[in-house]
Order: structure tokens, then C-alpha cells, then sequence
């Protein structure tokens, strides 16, 4: 898969780890991070990540913020992304099997750099499930953006 990145100055320092992770799996990386540790504003990252996603310019994005808060925020204003934001393995599975998710946001000031690589993994290597249910709440949330989308 593609995968498109973005942190802003408060997930620089799990930048590196987590692409060689994703590139260790097999996967290329878009890096569309800020290249410093001066503040800069998460939805100026957010936002280039999910439109990748969107286009199709990538299969999958992951964000990381301070908390993952403000990525995942700004994310799921986008129509299409369904963003997740977790911050342990069993939710890094589950939201992949239930609700398809296409974005990934975690704080770096909340998990360290070894459980941020196995939320990561679990995520990059959990299928949807394809369950009927899953299906019909997935098309639900489309049902919401359609809806909003015409106002
Ligand atoms: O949006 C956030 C908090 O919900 C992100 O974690 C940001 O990275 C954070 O707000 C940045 O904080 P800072 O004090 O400007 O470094």
C-alpha cells in the first residue's frame, strides 16, 4: 500500500520510527510532515494527507499530533476520511474490521515510540470485515456527509 503521513511539531519525533516501520512492512511512505520543531498548525497536515486519501493518491493515511486530538478532528471533516484516533492495539484492530478506517491518528505525547509501532502494524495489517452490519453502519456515515454536503 501507499501510505500518506503527516505530523506537525508535536509528532516530529515519532516521524522516523514510524516510517521505517511502515517501509520494514512493505509499504511505501508519502511523508508530508513539517520538517522542524517550530509550531506550525495540525489541520495545515492533516488536511494534505486526507486529500491524498481521498484522490487515491494513496491507500491509507496516519497523522500524529500531540495527542492525535486536532489531526483526527480536522481529518473527519473531510468527506470520505474516517479517521480513528487510537491509542491501543485491540481499538487499532477493531476500527480497521468495523468501521473501515482510512486515517490513523495518535499523540505522540500520549503513547511511547514501541506501543506507537504496534498500533501501526495492527492497523497496516487488519483487514475490514466485510461484515454485513459493518457495511451498513459504514454507508450511515456516508448517509451523514451526504446530508450536510447539500446544505
Ligand atoms: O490538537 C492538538 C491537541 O488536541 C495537538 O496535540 C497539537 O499537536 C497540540 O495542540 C500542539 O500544542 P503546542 O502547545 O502548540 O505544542
Amino acid at each position: 500500500m501507499k501510505i500518506a503521513l503527516g505530523t506537525d511539531h508535536a509528532g516530529i519525533r515519532l516521524k522516523e520510527d514510524i516510517i521505517k516501520l511502515i517501509t520494514d512492512l512493505g509499504h511505501e511512505v508519502e511523508d508530508l510532515s513539517c520538517n522542524c520543531e517550530t509550531s506550525v498548525d495540525y489541520p495545515d497536515y492533516a488536511l494534505p494527507v486526507c486529500e491524498k486519501v481521498i484522490s487515491g493518491e494513496v491507500d491509507r493515511g496516519i497523522l500524529i499530533c500531540g495527542t492525535g486530538i486536532g489531526m483526527s478532528i480536522a481529518a473527519n471533516k473531510v468527506p470520505g476520511i474516517r479517521c480513528a484516533l487510537t491509542h491501543d492495539v485491540f481499538s487499532a484492530k477493531a476500527t480497521r474490521e468495523h468501521n473501515d478506517s482510512n486515517v490513523l491518528a495518535m499523540g505522540e505525547r500520549v503513547v511511547g515510540p514501541g506501543l506507537a509501532a504496534e498500533i501501526v502494524t495492527a492497523w497496516l495489517t487488519t483487514d475490514f470485515s466485510q461484515g454485513e452490519r459493518h457495511i451498513g453502519r459504514v454507508s450511515k456515515i456516508k448517509a451523514i456527509e451526504d446530508r450536510y454536503l447539500k446544505v
